[in-house]
């Protein structure tokens, strides 16, 4: 079942407004109307018009990028000055458009309703393998379904262990060419430039001292399939210019042959390096880079999907002991508190070694966390206040004359400010910092709205 489609409205032109409600209405897609404290479950219409603050509209539209199911369609239901389109664009909205400047409006509407639901369908589906649920790893699963449907060459970027691999595999495997072959796979890092690209391209027998017999290279097991080129950023300069080439032409020659041979393929590539700063430096490139990066696709780290780690170490949990294995929450406290500079590896070898360290029956508990993993409690306790500071501060809300339920309802207040600033406004994972609900912490940042 697809989310019910929502509106707010920005906008004071009532009988404009009235008339785009009854045209969706008379299509079966009545709106629901949605307030503004709301939480947005789906794709929700957001109406303004040319007399509206476009700031509101922005701010609206940015604090709807907390909530990972949220699809922002903007429609002015007056003039809609070009810059205004691209601020709401920035803002996070995926469509902007005038109500009464396009032809059938209604059907931009219902076409993105429907493209969005299929998309939703196959990105649950690649949830299950690519694992996550925060906003930034849904917008990623979501481009790489509209990745994969288009023709594009594909460059996937990241730091070490975001899973580049992963999505290069899934870039192959939704691609929706008739009678595709197989996806291969070649380490940049492992080619050797003394063996002149035999490992793309193939050789003949006899074409240098170890080829004892003729070869097949990556571009030919990769026709009619994906050449998925893992460390770009590793191969050598004489192998760039040979498949620039093979790109361009679509033809090349094994090594120690005259012949030319036909490569037909889909390329993906993924680098850690930023390859911009490569081709300034003249170790990249540029004319291959262009070729390569149809379409870049950067992976977030770790720490800018916090809300991830707690899914991702289940999974991992569930890989290593089964479905059925709790999982004490002391555990997944301690794996939220943790940085990740190895991204998802480093949790998934993480988790692997709490694991392996549990024996017998039982939930997995942080007994079970070897020593070499502790936190370091000396650093924890030499940045925490100390207790006179603490002292200080209450003693100075007793002068005041405060009495302890009021000083409780400050400290808790400072305690919501700076937890949700620690976590960068993430209200769910402030929340779950706190073990309070989420709708408190709503509460407490609407109030601070209206103040
Ligand atoms: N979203 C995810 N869900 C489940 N497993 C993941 C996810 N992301 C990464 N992994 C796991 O983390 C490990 C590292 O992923 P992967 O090799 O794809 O990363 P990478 O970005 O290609 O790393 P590197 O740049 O070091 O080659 C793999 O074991 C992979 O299965």
């Amino acid at each position: 079942m697809s989310a019910p489609l929502h509106f707010l409205t920005f906008s004071r032109s009532h009988a404009q407004l009235a008339e785009v409600l009854g045209q969706l209405e008379d299509a079966g897609l009545a709106p629901q109307a949605l307030h503004p404290h709301d939480v947005p479950t789906g794709p929700v219409l957001v109406f303004f018009d040319h007399h509206t603050a476009l700031a509101e509209v922005q701010e609206t539209i940015e604090a709807y990028q907390l909530y990972a199911e949220a699809r922002i369609m903007a429609v002015s239901v007056g003039l809609l000055p070009t810059t205004s389109t691209w601020a709401l664009l920035r803002s996070g909205a995926a469509e902007v458009f005038a109500w009464f400047g396009v032809e059938k409006p209604v059907q931009i509407v219902a076409s993105r309703l429907r493209y969005w639901q299929t998309q939703e369908q196959q990105v649950q589906e690649l949830q299950r393998r690519l694992v996550g649920r925060s906003r930034r790893w849904l917008d990623t699963l979501r481009q790489l379904t509209d990745m994969a449907a288009s023709n594009c060459q594909v460059l996937i970027t990241g730091e070490s262990g975001t899973g580049k691999e992963l999505v290069a595999r899934e870039v192959h495997r939704l691609d929706a060419r008739p009678h595709k072959r197989d996806c291969v796979v070649v380490d940049c890092t492992n080619l050797i430039p003394g063996l002149s690209g035999s490992e793309l391209f193939g050789h003949e027998k006899g074409a240098f001292t170890n080829a004892i017999s003729t070869r097949d290279g990556a571009l030919a097991l990769a026709h009619d399939g994906t050449l998925f080129l893992d460390e770009l950023g590793e191969l050598p300069l004489p192998l760039q210019a040979e498949l620039l080439r093979a790109l361009q032409e679509g033809t090349y020659k094994r090594v120690g042959s005259n012949q030319w041979r036909q490569a037909r393929f889909r390329l993906v590539c993924a680098t850690n390096r930023d390859l911009g700063a490569e081709v300034k430096r003249g170790t990249f490139r540029q004319d291959l880079y262009y070729r390569v990066s149809g379409w870049t696709c950067e992976l977030p780290p770790l720490r800018e999907r916090k809300e991830d780690v707690v899914v991702l170490a289940e999974h991992f949990f569930a890989q290593h002991r089964g479905p059925r294995q709790l999982v004490d929450q002391q555990v997944y406290d301690f794996l939220l508190l943790r940085d990740y500079p190895g991204n998802v590896r480093e949790l998934q070898q993480l988790v692997g070694r709490i694991a392996s360290k549990h024996l017998g029956e039982g939930p997995i508990t942080i007994g079970d966390i070897p020593r070499a993993d502790w936190p370091d409690f000396a650093r924890l306790g030499a940045a925490a206040p100390s207790s006179t500071e603490l002292e200080a501060g209450v003693k100075s809300l007793l002068y005041q004359g405060l009495g302890l339920k009021e000083i409780k309802e400050q400290v808790t207040e400072v305690a919501k400010q700076l937890a949700i600033r620690h976590e960068n406004g993430n209200l769910k994972l402030a929340a779950h910092r706190l073990g309070c609900s989420e709708r408190i912490l709503q509460m407490h940042t609407a109030r601070l709205a209206e103040d």
